[in-house]
């Protein structure tokens, strides 16, 4: 199969009391303020973008501002409130739990931030991990991790324990957990965020060579501008539970008010096709 876009239309996503009411609420143009007065968090409010194969769709915002909530919502980690979420042709919010299970495995992989290792596991065999769970045979998923560790650079580091390794070395056993599963969706939810700056950016370099070899759709969720800046090809700016802007990084991209201010007239560009700063 062709790598997917990933496509969000009119999504919600509305935590306590009556959430369905919430969002007719919401669409009659009640506030989030209001709601939260009544015992309700609009946590995604009308979200709407799609990420297209081979890119890197930045999601920036404040904590807070919904995130991680949108971003659990992709891989059907939650069920959005209303909306939709397609994979490619598949609808995720239409599908069964056996059926969003099917697509998790063969097309999602998520990183997260405090990376989600197995620590009494070896290296190999957390980087085998989402073949293990999709029932591949040891020998071939064992030799599948292997390759994906060699491509994030960690030869030699197979059969330690997550703890004997940096930060930055676990948070590539994470990436190459999602390359050996080659899932064609990546999320990753403030994958780099708890690393130190340099090791930070050397894991950005890291995604961008992998990503120009491998063009995967990948969803990246930061609170960081710089970050957005450097690995995006575009970005959207969420505030309060909304999208208020969608961008190009460069020099038409209003750096001044970003990541706290409404857009004043929030714009949608093609992927890809501007050059990233470097
Ligand atoms: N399970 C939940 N129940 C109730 N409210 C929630 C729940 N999860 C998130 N929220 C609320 O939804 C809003 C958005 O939270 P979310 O974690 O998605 O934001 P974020 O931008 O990812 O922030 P952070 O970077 O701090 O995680 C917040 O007000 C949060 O308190």
């Amino acid at each position: 199969m062709n790598v997917p876009a990933v496509q969000v239309d009119g999504l919600f996503k509305v935590f306590g009391r009556r959430p369905e009411d919430a969002v007719a609420r919401l669409r009659e143009g009640a506030s989030a303020a209001e709601l939260r007065a009544d015992g309700s968090t609009a946590a995604v409010i009308d979200a709407g973008f799609s990420a297209e194969p081979g890119e890197i769709f930045v999601v920036m915002g404040l904590s807070g501002s919904g995130k991680s909530t949108l971003i659990r919502m992709l891989n059907g980690l939650l069920t959005p409130t209303a909306g939709r979420v397609h994979i490619g042709d598949t609808e995720l919010t239409g599908l069964d739990p056996a059926g969003l299970r099917r697509v998790r495995q063969e097309h999602i992989s998520m990183v997260f931030q405090h990376f989600a290792l197995l620590p009494h596991r070896t290296v190999v065999e957390n980087a085998a991990y989402a073949l293990e769970v999709r029932g591949v045979e040891r020998r071939t998923r064992l030799a599948a991790a292997r390759e994906a560790l060699d491509l994030v650079g960690l030869q030699g580091w197979a059969d330690h324990r997550p703890d004997e390794l940096s930060g930055g070395m676990q948070q590539r056993v994470g990436l190459a957990r999602a390359l050996a599963a080659e899932t064609d969706v990546l999320l990753m939810d403030e994958a780099f965020s708890a690393l130190d700056p340099l090791i930070r950016r050397e894991m950005q370099d890291q995604l961008l060579e992998l990503q120009r070899r491998f063009g995967k759709t990948i969803v990246f969720i930061t609170h960081d501008l710089n970050e957005a800046m450097r690995i995006g090809d575009r970005i959207a700016v969420m505030r309060d539970g909304r999208i208020v802007r969608t961008g190009t990084p460069g020099r038409s991209w209003p750096i001044r008010g970003t990541s706290t201010s409404p857009a004043s007239s929030p714009t949608s560009t093609a992927p890809a096709s501007s050059p990233r700063p470097t």
